[in-house]
């Protein structure tokens, strides 16, 4: 008997479907991977069956009974935990208090205490190694991610939802996670993973369901297939990675930091420390490092979003120190911010307000205060086009950017960051979320930058993208570069290096 079975399930918003006669089973002891393009309905479908959303159709089975759970908690009563894309924790409490938080429980100041023991014997069974008693907003996003899935554990589920759960991982936290999840396996626990990497999928899963346009189009053993297969049935077409040409980098300077740092408000401590850089015209600069060493913070310092504490930031042979957000945007800085909900979407905005949510006061869009909607309606319609944006629906440009799946939010920034008028793309996780045919698009995007003469500054947490779009790499270690190489020298051991803190001589800084 399988652990879930789900018949026949189906889900439409406003008339058009998410979800069509989906079909999914999931074994006692399998890690199930759900593969689709961005928008495919994959999201849809684990939250029905979290009990986020109802199904308008089908059935679910779970441990063979019928269900249909009401609400995440009827879920979770019932054995079932879900990790989101954005974790639902509580930065400034403890790693204790989030896990036991609404998990029930009279006897507080008691139960404290047998749950610090019953959570710490869990992190030893599955290797989910945090401290109790640490903050969470402390904690780096893989440790964060740890805490979730403590919390699912802690509640006894047999089954867990993991969304996207490698995109904010390093390939060394990865590595980790995926012995946690061979293990949670081991015990007997069914996993259903969504990701869009399919070298993840070859190596974790042991069977693959597909979806496409809202279908399961496919269920195959992962053993008996191959990547070229798994990204047939996802997009229809194998993948034929086309690459663009490369134009040679000019010698002329777009962007120079010089010595620029940014105090941490907790003492001791520097977020970035003499930061020199230069990002020529017509290069792309990657940034690697282990997320959390200050490549935020030099994104933010650049774009103006804080103030640098010392030192000189120059674009395009001017100085721009004193320049607000909004001032080095029309110099032609432009943010793929990493954090689409936070800094770049309103998300109850539609496609159209999102996509001028820039410019709306300026020409074309604006005129003598008057906003010409009609223009901004044309400029979303062409981002539609151009990026392959799905909005939700029958409403097109008059979605609310809420209503749209996590990959389709992110072509919305990318279309409207990467216009005519970016002379400067710095651009942080820029593909995190996307489907490998959308991946390939951005990348192909960005080197058709590059080629135009414009510069790109690419902070990614994934090397090999790093490692494919850059010309140079500069690899940051606490608020330092460790070192730039050149893109014929670069080579993964000697970045692994330097992300981990060592010089090559062996020594740390
Ligand atoms: N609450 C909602 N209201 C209206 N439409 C919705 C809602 N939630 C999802 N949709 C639509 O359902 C479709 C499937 O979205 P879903 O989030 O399930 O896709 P996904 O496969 O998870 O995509 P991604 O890989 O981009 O996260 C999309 O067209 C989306 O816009």
């Amino acid at each position: 008997m399988p652990l879930l079975e789900m018949k026949h399930i189906t889900k439409a918003f406003s008339g058009v479907y998410a979800n069509e006669d989906v079909t999914l089973s999931v074994e006692k002891g399998e890690i199930h991977a759900l593969l689709g393009e961005n928008g495919a309905g994959k999201t849809t479908l684990m939250n029905i069956l979290f009990g986020i959303y109802q199904s308008d159709g089908g059935e679910i089975f779970y441990k063979g009974e019928s269900v249909r759970f009401k609400s995440p908690a009827d879920a979770i009563s019932h054995g079932i935990g879900m990790v989101h894309q954005h974790f639902s924790l509580v930065n400034r409490m403890t790693v204790l208090d989030n896990i036991i938080l609404g998990s029930g429980g009279k006897k507080e100041v008691l139960d404290r205490k047998q749950a610090s023991e019953e959570i710490c014997s869990l992190a030893e069974k599955y290797g989910l190694f945090v401290k109790p008693d640490e903050l969470v907003g402390s904690l780096s996003v893989g440790e964060q991610q740890r805490v979730e899935i403590l919390k699912a554990l802690y509640r006894k589920a047999d089954l867990l939802i993991l969304d996207e759960p490698t995109g904010v991982l390093t390939p060394q936290e990865t590595e980790n996670f995926f012995h946690v999840l061979r293990r949670l396996k081991d015990e007997g626990h069914g996993i259903i993973i969504i990701t869009h990497r399919l070298s993840e999928i070859m190596a974790i899963s042991e069977r693959v369901t597909i979806l496409r346009d809202g279908k399961s189009v496919k269920n195959l053993v992962t053993l008996n297939t191959t990547p070229e297969e798994l990204s047939a049935y996802m997009i229809g077409r194998p993948l034929s990675p086309k690459t663009e040409d490369r134009k040679k980098t000019s010698k002329e300077a777009a962007l120079s930091l010089e010595g620029v740092s940014l105090s941490k408000k907790r003492a001791g401590k520097m977020a970035l420390d003499h930061i020199c850089l230069t990002v020529y015209k017509g290069e792309i600069l990657g940034i690697a490092g282990v997320e959390g060493n200050g490549q935020k913070e030099l994104a933010e310092v650049i774009t103006g979003i804080r103030k640098h504490t010392e030192g000189n930031i120059s674009f395009d042979g001017s100085a721009i120190d004193s320049r607000s957000v909004r001032e080095r945007f029309h110099k032609g800085i432009s943010y793929i911010s990493d954090d689409r909900h936070m800094d770049s979407l309103v998300v109850d905005m539609t496609v159209t307000e999102n996509m001028i949510l820039r410019t709306y006061n300026r020409l074309p869009f604006s005129k003598k205060w008057i906003l010409d909607y009609k223009k901004a309606e044309n400029r979303a319609l062409e981002a539609i086009e151009e990026y392959g944006i799905r909005t939700s629906g029958k409403s097109g440009t008059r979605t609310p950017v809420k209503l749209m799946s996590g990959g389709n939010q992110q072509k919305v920034i990318l279309s409207r960051e990467i216009s005519k008028e970016a002379r400067l793309i710095v651009a942080s996780q820029p593909t995190r979320g996307l489907d490998i045919g959308a991946t390939e698009f951005v990348h192909q995007t960005l080197i058709r930058q590059k080629n135009q003469g414009k510069s790109v500054l690419l902070i990614s947490a994934d090397l090999d993208e790093i490692l494919t779009l850059s010309d140079r790499i500069a690899v940051m270690f606490e608020g330092r570069i460790m070192g730039i190489l050149n893109r014929e020298e670069a080579d993964v051991f000697k970045i692994g290096l330097y992300m981990g803190g060592v010089t090559e001589e062996g020594g740390r800084p």
